[in-house]
């Protein structure tokens, strides 16, 4: 019989009950007990729908309070020392402290998933990093299902992988001399499952799908040849690309099953037809929203069956941590785009698509007939589907000129336009676009969603916020100025909302770090600008001021690598249709006098391909679309590019093709470094290197921020340095961002009486 199983669950819960949770008790609102308790039942739920779905074993471990990467710095005793920490006793207050921080220790850094918008926290070792097996986390979730009668197979990130995504902390050593310390823990938590009676173990090694260096990867087979060891059974997942090139020596790796990821890579699935033990079939997306053709699944797994009988399993094709939770919950979206809503299947409609292929694999097609017609029908009725193909969309990208993403002029010509009107100092300084997205404007724009406030209640109240921004931005004396974007609720669901071809779900988070989620857009349909989206706001904005109003909109890319995007064209062709809609609001800001425009791209780092091999192509389309996006302004018009969690020291050649006339970037936390890399490549326009970091709420010293503007200053020409933070300040709080921009400011008044 063929077995289902997931390789992960979502953890916050149906509607963000998590969430709320764990915040009221960081607010000491709610207590440790209760939270506890809204874990356990959280767990619950998610088991039980695995086992009423046929699921062969019910995923444990996956469950987290903050980051499963976190959890394994706990499990292995890999934490900071620099907390003071016991990682055997730890409590769940201490816990939050390494995740958030706490009034001595800055909280351990963020970084991406791979190329999702999931964020982990990165493991820090240092040479004397100590390692000390604390298995409770993934034991007690072992005991707690096996108390329901299910069965649980725990899932743990191996060793390797947890080592690469690492950061190597004090005195130079290369973190792969580690490995000879952490197997043996790795080793004693297995044991400890093994105690428990788990038959299975899932182990993801997603760091298999990059470029590893040769000796990370020689590495695989002794390592698992001692893993092996433990009475328990090993299935080593691989996910997020293809592991065909290292098909030989996984074949033959001391594991006693493989999965892959077949919805990414389903041509991986030729090199490892041969595979002599179990193969999990990674065939149902665990990374998009869209419903999958069950039939030519069946088609795609049949063989296999023949091939492997028992030896098969099918599954997700990686954790459906990064899916919604639940369809069935999105009532208006039913009503109001029916079509869409039968094309679609979120975490608990997948695991119910799994079941149904695996009693089509195991009781033959005939006993889900009816459901794999019906599948058929809705997938049908897409291809066909007359409101997702726009003539006129796919005319205006196919005609346009072969210079339409090009500047009319070059950067020096430009930029000697733009300084004659906008008259800005040396020096100048900006933000990025958000200020404190308050309680009272969620709730404004909350109250106005349920209909407790009308329209006109609602503007009024974000014309409010957008004046007090506008004042306290002329208080500070901050040059180029911004709007605050206090109408937003995310930077890419409210782009969604106003672009055609979009939908937008009720209910559709995904975590993105710890407690705090996004819900991202549908692109379902060919794109396009049905009606300004900014403008107004912008020149609002404008009204109330006679300094520079930078206007702001979110680039194609990072639109298109925060939405669920549809599958049935290139992403390519979507990204630049993106860029092309946001290119008219581009001309209607300019058109309304915002003639500083500032399109953000933080997302672009993160689409890269996981393979060096891919990234040529990826950084060829991205870049076109975002040049795209602002075709047809004038030499005058100043576009600002701006860019966070990035590490794109190999990658500026392309950043630096964007020719946007301003990047301010991220770079407070690295001291700078990330400048080097300008310089390496001799970066050719202005650059505004953030000068604090603004995850924090603690007040830089003029101290640090003219440090790093001097640093910066013995790189940057002078004319071409701006000044700002790292990023949005939206989750900050009023008082300590005023204090903060105070002391940039007045640190760039000092530099500037010095440079003139
Ligand atoms: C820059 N970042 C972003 C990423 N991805 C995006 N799509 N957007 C981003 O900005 N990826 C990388 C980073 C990740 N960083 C963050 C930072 C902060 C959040 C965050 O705070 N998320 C919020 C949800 C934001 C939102 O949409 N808010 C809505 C309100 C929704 C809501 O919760 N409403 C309540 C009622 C509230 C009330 O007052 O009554 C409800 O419905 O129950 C809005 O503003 O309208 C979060 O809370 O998690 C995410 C990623
Ligand atoms: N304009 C956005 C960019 C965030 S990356 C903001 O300021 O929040
Ligand atoms: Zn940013």
């Amino acid at each position: 019989m063929t077995k289902l199983h997931v390789l992960g669950f979502p953890r916050v819960g149906a509607k963000r009950e998590l969430k709320f949770a764990q915040e009221r008790y960081w607010r000491n609102e709610f207590s440790e007990q209760d939270l506890l308790k809204l874990a356990k039942f959280l767990r619950e739920k998610n088991w039980q729908h695995q086992a009423e779905n046929q699921a062969d074993f019910v995923t444990v471990g996956d469950f987290t309070f903050y980051d499963h990467i976190l959890d394994l710095q706990v499990a292995t005793g890999a934490i900071p020392a620099r907390f003071g920490f016991d990682s055997q006793n730890l409590t769940l207050n201490q816990y939050f402290q390494l995740a958030r921080g706490n009034q001595q220790q800055f909280a351990i850094e963020m970084t991406k998933w791979f190329d999702t918008n999931y964020h982990y926290l990165v493991p820090e070792f240092t040479q004397d990093t100590k390692f000390k097996a604390n298995p409770s986390h993934y034991v007690n979730q072992v005991r707690e299902a096996k108390a329901l009668g299910l069965t649980p197979k725990p899932v743990l990130v191996g060793p390797l992988t947890f080592l690469w995504l690492g950061k190597e902390k004090g005195a130079a050593f290369d973190r792969f001399s580690l490995l000879d310390r952490l197997l043996p823990v790795y080793q004693e938590i297995l044991t400890a499952l093994a105690a428990e009676g788990v038959e299975w173990i899932q182990i993801d090694e997603p760091a298999l799908a990059l470029d590893l260096p040769q000796q990370w990867l020689d590495a695989f087979a002794p390592v698992y040849a001692q893993l092996s060891q433990v009475n328990s059974k090993i299935l080593l997942a691989t996910y997020f690309g293809s592991v065909a090139a290292h098909a030989d020596w996984l074949k033959t790796l001391s594991v006693d099953g493989l999965h892959l990821d077949l919805v990414r890579a389903p041509e991986q699935l030729a090199a490892f037809e041969d595979y002599q033990k179990v193969l999990s079939a990674g065939v149902i997306d665990g990374r998009n929203i869209w419903r999958a053709d069950l039939n030519a699944q069946l088609a795609y797994l049949a063989p296999l069956k023949a091939k492997f009988g028992e030896r098969l399993w099918i599954a997700s094709s990686c954790s459906l941590l990064h899916c919604p939770f639940d369809l069935a919950v999105e009532t208006q979206l039913k009503e109001q785009n029916p079509d869409l809503y039968s094309w679609l299947a979120f975490t608990l409609q997948k695991v119910e698509e799994l079941a149904v292929l695996k009693q089509a694999l195991n009781q033959g097609k005939e006993a889900v007939e009816n459901i794999l017609a019906e599948n058929q029908a809705a997938l049908q009725a897409r291809a066909n589907s007359q409101v997702i193909h726009k003539a006129e969309v796919a005319e205006r990208l196919a005609n346009l000129p072969a210079d339409a993403d090009k500047r009319k002029s070059p950067f020096n010509v430009r930029i000697a336009k733009q300084n004659a009107w906008l008259n800005l100092p040396l020096l100048p300084t900006t933000t990025i676009g958000s200020f404190p997205q308050t309680l009272q404007i969620r709730h404004a724009r909350a109250n106005f969603r349920k209909g407790e406030i009308s329209f006109a209640d609602y503007e009024n109240a974000m014309k409010k916020e957008i004046e007090l921004v506008v004042r306290k931005q002329e208080e500070l004396d901050l040059d180029v100025l911004v709007h605050g974007e206090p109408e937003r609720n995310d930077m890419v669901e409210y782009f969604g909302e106003l672009l055609d071809g979009f939908a937008f779900t009720k209910f559709g988070w995904v975590q993105s770090y710890g407690s705090r989620c996004v819900k991202p857009p549908i692109i379902f349909g060919d794109v396009s600008r049905p009606q300004p989206m900014t403008v107004r706001w912008s020149q609002y904005a404008q009204s109330l001021t006679k300094r520079v109003m930078k206007g702001m909109l979110t680039g194609p890319v990072t639109i298109l690598q925060w939405s669920f995007v549809r599958n049935d064209i290139p992403r390519a062709t979507v990204c630049k249709q993106i860029g092309v809609a946001l290119s008219d609001e581009v001309l209607d800001l300019e058109k309304a006098g915002i003639k500083v425009i500032q399109i953000d791209e933080p997302a672009i780092r993160e689409g890269l391909p996981l393979k060096r091999a891919d990234w040529d192509e990826y950084l060829q389309w991205t870049s076109e679309a975002f040049r795209l996006s602002y075709m047809g302004v004038a030499d005058d018009t100043q576009i600002h590019t701006h860019m966070c969690y990035s590490e794109f020291n190999d990658i500026l050649p392309a950043i630096a093709g964007l020719d946007a006339d301003v990047i301010t970037i991220e770079t407070s936390r690295s001291d700078m470094d990330l400048l080097d890399a300008f310089v390496k490549f001799n970066y050719p326009n202005d650059i505004g290197p953030g000068v604090y970091d603004i995850h924090s709420p603690r007040v830089p010293t003029a101290a640090e921020i003219e440090h790093l503007l001097r640093k910066a200053l013995n790189v940057i020409p002078k004319e071409r340095l701006w000044v700002n933070p790292d990023c949005g300040l939206k989750t900050r709080g009023w008082s300590e961002t005023v204090e903060q921009l105070k002391v940039m400011v007045d640190v760039t008044k000092k530099l500037r009486a010095e440079l003139v």
